[in-house]
């Protein structure tokens, strides 16, 4: 597999006042097309300052980050707000959907500026909503936001998905069927999916999982035999 993903080097610090933190301090990893990622870590790691600077939401200090054949370090506000909307899906902890918008119109409203997005119906169908698209997010529980919300994300047809403690507010049993949803999902459209969690016991289920320590790759590994969610207790 061509590789999406890579990271050269990458640092990132924080300056707040006199106090310097160091949030990364020299990160290298890639990723290949269609991976599915996980990144470990304990709180303060550096999982989320990963993601960030990877969806283009935040920028390294120094070091490269290479989209596809593009290096992103360095573009303007300008280009990484249209590489956010074009090519970049996210999916957070909390699911963030417009309130005063039934669950279509949400995928809808955020597929608009997209050129190549996918149909909204035929992806609430996927994530198993065909019968709740004319629902508000004050009428769904918070697994169905959820979906609505990787409804929301994979519509746009984005190279990358991005997952910053997905399942984090939700129940064991509804965690697990929206981590399913994510697999079949990678599998399906190839589209490589990162998830940011804190969870070890999920590591199983990743093509690869990336575990981060103080701002440093602890270590990188390859699941030759990767788990369906399924077969995964935690
Ligand atoms: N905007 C910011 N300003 C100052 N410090 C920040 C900022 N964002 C992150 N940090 C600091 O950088 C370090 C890494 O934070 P990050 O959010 O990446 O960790 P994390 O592994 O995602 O943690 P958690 O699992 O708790 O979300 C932490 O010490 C954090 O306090």
């Amino acid at each position: 597999m061509a590789t999406l993903i890579e990271f050269k080097k990458v640092t990132k610090a924080y300056q707040i006042g006199e106090v310097k933190i160091q949030a990364l301090a020299g990160v290298d990893f890639s990723i290949s097309e269609g991976e599915f990622v996980v990144i470990l870590g304990a709180s303060g790691a550096g999982k989320s300052t990963i993601l960030n600077i990877l969806g283009g939401m935040d920028t390294a200090s120094s070091g490269h980050v290479f989209v596809g054949d593009q290096e992103i370090t360095g573009w303007s506000e300008k280009k990484l707000t249209e590489y956010r909307g074009e090519q970049v899906g996210f999916v957070f902890q909390f699911y963030n959907l417009i309130p005063n918008l039934n669950a279509l119109e949400n995928v809808e409203f955020a597929t608009e500026v997209c050129k190549d997005h996918l149909d909204a119906r035929d992806i609430l169908h996927k994530v198993g909503l065909a019968n709740r698209m004319k629902n508000f997010p004050s009428q769904l529980s918070g697994g169905e936001q959820q979906r609505v919300a990787i409804a929301r994300a994979v519509a746009k047809n984005p190279a990358l998905l991005l997952c910053d403690e997905p399942t984090g507010a939700l129940d064991y049993v509804t965690g697990k069927s929206v981590l399913k949803l994510l697999q079949d999902l990678n599998k399906e459209t190839k589209t490589c999916v990162v998830l940011v969690t804190h969870n070890s016991a999920i590591a199983p289920m990743a093509d690869k999982v990336i575990r981060v320590k103080s701002g440093r790759i602890e270590s990188i590994t390859i699941n030759d035999h990767k788990q369906s969610v399924e077969g995964i207790e935690w």
